[in-house]
């Protein structure tokens, strides 16, 4: 058995660079409901936290791997304030641009609002520190980054969450971001922000992985028209806030079966599972070789059962679980018994 494994995963090891050898194709576009266009795929940019707290790029290594994923095709970048990483995006796309190798039209830039600046006045200047730090004179995409409204301290505050959307309101009217939405909203959530908003959220960023579906919540964006981006595709591999979760590994059966029918990888799959149930995912890579192979899934499309069995592995188990917000009045999540620290706290209002 283990000799078979051996042999399935060295053919499976055969494809993958086979298919990596070939040139990608262009990333398709979706059409949001305020009529703007945003690329299928886009490349996730949180570095995450090391002891020292939220990590950033050294010697603008950030900045290269942007300029290596705009000549493999990549036109979508996904960044927070909190990621640090909207100053080397900015400048790769300034860069590309001055190379006339892309325009600014061609390129997709999503930014999010940090917690610490939920007052309708503060979301301004949120902007204009987003546009600063890119260089970029409008931001495609604006996200709430939660419903959670915090005090610089990292203290509760009592921010409502619409009163934050009528920043995000302003910011759209002014022309600094071209479409708005959110990020980490639960439905009841959504449904608050369709009814007494004046603009309709275009997107909704949650986590989707092969063990966080979201089937209900994807369901009803899509009955809203609302694009759905499924952030941590890969979050059955990572350790998020100190705890390493079981899962469906790269070498599943059932993963490496869909991927050696198509000539892919696990990962590949994995990916096109998400862009066939029209989720935009935007995995992270910083490395080179996985970056060319995660933006290759344009040249084939599961079969519906290949989507159904890999659903299977649904146990709505979610890896960004802030546990330690859940007594705030938006917390979005069900709660947990077990909380965990806040890393946030002393990273200050970003
Ligand atoms: N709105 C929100 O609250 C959140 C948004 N996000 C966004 O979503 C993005 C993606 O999510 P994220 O949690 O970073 O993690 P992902 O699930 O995208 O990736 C997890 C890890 O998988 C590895 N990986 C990437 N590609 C492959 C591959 N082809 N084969 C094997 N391993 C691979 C990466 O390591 P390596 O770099 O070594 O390749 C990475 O660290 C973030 O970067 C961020 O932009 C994420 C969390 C929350
Ligand atoms: O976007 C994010 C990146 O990951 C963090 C956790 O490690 C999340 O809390 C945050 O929402």
């Amino acid at each position: 058995m283990y000799r078979q494994y051996l042999s399935f995963f060295g053919k499976i090891q055969k494809l993958s660079s086979k298919c990596r050898m070939k040139s990608t194709a262009a990333v398709p576009k979706l059409t949001m409901s305020d009529g703007r266009e945003i690329p299928a795929l886009g490349l996730g940019t949180y570095l995450g936290f090391d002891k020292n707290g939220m990590v950033s790029s050294k010697d603008k290594q950030h900045r290269d791997l942007v300029l290596k994923a705009i000549d493999l095709g990549y036109r979508h970048f996904d960044t927070a304030s909190i990621y640090n990483t909207e100053d080397e995006i900015g400048e790769a796309v300034e860069m590309k641009i001055a190379e006339r190798v892309v325009t600014r039209e061609d390129v997709f830039v999503t930014t999010k609002l940090w917690n610490t600046q939920h007052k309708q006045e503060e979301v301004a200047s949120a902007v204009w520190d987003a546009l600063e730090k890119s260089g970029l004179d409008y931001i495609d995409l604006y996200l709430m980054h939660w419903p959670i409204g915090l005090n610089a301290d990292y203290s509760f505050s009592d921010v409502d969450f619409m009163e934050t959307w009528r920043g995000l309101e302003d910011v759209h009217k002014l022309g600094l971001v071209k479409s708005i939405g959110v990020s980490n909203f639960n439905k009841e959530q959504l449904q608050r922000l369709l009814e007494e908003g004046s603009v309709r959220p275009v997107v909704l960023q949650i986590e989707v992985h092969p063990q966080m579906i979201q089937e209900d919540l994807i369901s009803f964006a899509r009955s809203e028209d609302i694009t759905v981006m499924g952030y941590s595709p890969f979050g059955f591999l990572v350790e998020r806030f100190g705890k390493q979760f079981p899962g469906p590994k790269m070498d599943d059966p059932v993963l490496m079966e869909i991927a050696l029918k198509y000539g892919k990888t696990p990962a590949q799959v994995v990916l096109r599972w998400l862009v066939d149930r029209n989720v935009i995912p935007i995995p992270k890579t910083v490395n080179p070789k996985r970056l060319k192979e995660n933006i290759s899934i344009f040249d084939f499309k599961l079969e519906q059962d290949e989507i159904e069995k890999i659903n299977r592995f649904n146990s709505n188990k979610r890896y960004t679980e802030p546990s330690f917000w859940q007594t705030h009045p938006h917390y979005p999540f069900e709660q947990v018994k077990d909380i965990l620290p806040d890393p946030f706290k002393g990273l200050g209002t970003i």
